[in-house]
């Protein structure tokens, strides 16, 4: 696999994944992560984060709401944070693998090209 822009990545559906695959490797992960600002690795590299500050609990909300929509459209969810009532985080990874696949960039990508 060859790391992607968030245009590209943007573009794609993520595939039903049911498990069977490695996970992306490190190397690939750190370098397709530099093309997806604000996400970070956690959780012994195997997850992918991001935070945002939102302008209230309303909107924080309505981002959720708008991610929701996102992730049933691909069958692949995410997991949301909402703290502190504005504080979002929002963490990714592939369950199927118990670690990061294409998917998770996929949604990422998808996922910061929601208009708020
Ligand atoms: C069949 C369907 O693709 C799977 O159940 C999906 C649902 N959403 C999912 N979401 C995430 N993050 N990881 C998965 O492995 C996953 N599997």
């Amino acid at each position: 696999m060859d790391v992607q822009s968030a245009e590209d990545l943007n573009r794609k559906k993520c595939e039903p994944c049911e498990g069977g695959v490695d996970p992306c490797p490190l190397p690939f992960v750190t370098e397709q992560l530099e093309k997806l600002p604000g996400w970070y690795l956690t959780h012994e590299n195997q997850r992918i984060r991001k935070d945002w500050t939102m302008k209230n609990f309303v909107e924080g909300l309505a981002f959720f709401e708008a991610v929701g929509k996102v992730a049933e459209e691909e069958a692949h969810h995410p997991d949301l944070h909402l703290e502190s009532y504005r504080n979002v985080s929002i963490e990714i990874w592939t369950h199927a693998v118990g670690g990061l696949s294409e998917n998770d960039f996929i949604l990422a990508a998808k996922i910061d090209a929601i208009e708020m």
